[in-house]
């Protein structure tokens, strides 16, 4: 039984854990440890509060496995269950397009440089050949992914390990009491952070796994949100601790990148030997979380084609799949944080906004529920004002009323 929660946590935690933690620092590069340190709790707070709301509601489900769509469906009909599906799908897109630029960055960065005439395509050789690679393990199916990912998920823990282990000794206090070099910089940075602490495509999931047990689920909600909060806090620690402010903020400036953020690593700390840990460690990371994100689009349009009744098989899903996120890198390249950005925009929507709305109707419907996650309405507004802002912050961005961050 303790295992199953433990289960339940663990996957919460490699859900969450992923593309966000590595853009991290390239966000967060200009801002002091300190207003970092304070946007990950507050972060943190509100998503394991949405979580908990998910929960909620699945109380008032009529079986323990039925889908968020389904349950969106059952309190706001038809729209409900559209807008549900699309902005889920949406965000695996956006995710996927991060996984795969961030991706072929680093891998982009082993290879020789490639030239097709006059033009570089190192970045775009390397963004293909991650995308084939990895999409393969994928259509081959489930096996091949757990198999994979059972190997990759050991190795991204010890890469971890080996990462602090190496920088937390470096950490020096100066670093860490630099102020921030814009302070609208922590509020472009939001979308980002917000996006790090994502793991809600899973609750359906969860729900059935630990047969919609409240308690059980209550502890893996906490738990699975408490193991990457104190990740990214010690990761944050060593990248704001050791890569002084000013020459990091210059070297993202020329390759604002993950390939940047190894270079950083590299020529600040002088080690050939960190910087490529932490080229390893990333890779791990990204290849664990598309792994992941890829079969679930491969499943949500699997189902999509068979209620339309149109083929739903491997040839058809495969590009489906992957031709879409591929096509996003091919056009931007250095689109990493861009992608994650989006994904934060559809994110706000699908991890904030939809549970909210299910609460609030809940709530209402079924006012005995045995249990309520605590601060009452007075919570739920504020969650809501505060996913709007996150939804209009990349807007604000592009229109120049905010500093954009690295990438
Ligand atoms: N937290 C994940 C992204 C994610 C967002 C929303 C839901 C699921 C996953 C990451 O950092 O890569």
């Amino acid at each position: 039984m303790k295992n199953k929660i433990l289960g339940s946590a663990l996957m919460i935690a490699g859900t969450t854990i992923g593309a966000g933690m590595l853009a991290m620092p390239l966000t967060s590069a200009g801002m002091g440890f300190g207003a970092t340190f304070a946007l990950l709790l507050g972060l943190w707070l509100l998503l394991t509060y949405t979580g908990l709301l998910f929960m909620e509601v699945y109380q008032t489900a009529p079986r323990t496995d039925v889908g968020v769509a389904s349950l969106a469906e059952q309190y706001f009909g038809m729209t409900g269950r559209i807008l549900a599906t699309f902005s889920l799908l949406v965000l695996l897109y956006a995710l996927l397009s991060a996984y795969v630029t961030g991706g072929g960055s680093l891998l982009a960065g082993l290879l020789p440089t490639i030239n097709i005439g006059e033009q570089d395509f190192t970045l775009q050789t390397g963004i293909i050949l991650f995308t084939l690679l990895l999409g393969a393990f994928v259509v081959i199916g489930i096996k091949g992914v757990d198999g994979l990912t059972r190997v990759l998920f050991s190795g991204k823990i010890i890469a971890f390990m080996l990462v602090l282990l190496m920088m937390l000794p470096k950490v020096k206090v100066d670093n860490l009491l630099a102020i921030p070099l814009d302070n609208a910089l922590i509020i472009s940075a939001v979308p980002i952070f917000f996006t790090s602490f994502g793991f809600h495509v899973i609750m359906a999931s969860i729900n059935t796994y630990l047969e919609a047990d409240i308690r059980k689920i209550r502890t893996a909600i906490l738990l699975g949100t408490l193991i990457p909060l104190v990740a990214y806090v010690l990761w944050q620690l060593s990248t704001h601790g050791v890569l002084s402010q000013n020459e990091f903020t210059a070297i993202l400036q020329a390759d604002p990148s993950l390939n940047g953020l190894v270079k950083a690593t590299r020529q600040i700390t002088g080690s050939e030997i960190l910087g490529e840990v932490v080229r390893i460690f990333s890779a791990l990371a990204l290849i664990t979380s598309f792994l992941g994100v890829a079969m679930g689009i491969f499943e949500g349009i699997g189902d999509l084609l068979k209620r339309l009744n149109l083929p739903a098989n491997r040839m058809s899903l495969a590009p489906l799949t992957f031709i879409p996120p591929l096509i996003f890198a091919l056009f931007y390249p250095e689109g990493f944080i861009a992608a994650l950005s989006y994904a934060g925009l559809l994110f706000a929507f699908y991890g904030l906004i939809l549970p909210i709305g299910l609460a609030w109707r809940a709530r209402r419907l079924h006012p005995n529920l045995p249990y309520r996650v605590a601060g009452g309405n007075l919570a739920l507004v504020i969650s809501l004002i505060t996913g709007v802002i996150i939804m209009i912050i990349p807007f604000f961005i592009q229109w120049g009323f905010l500093p954009s961050v690295a990438g």
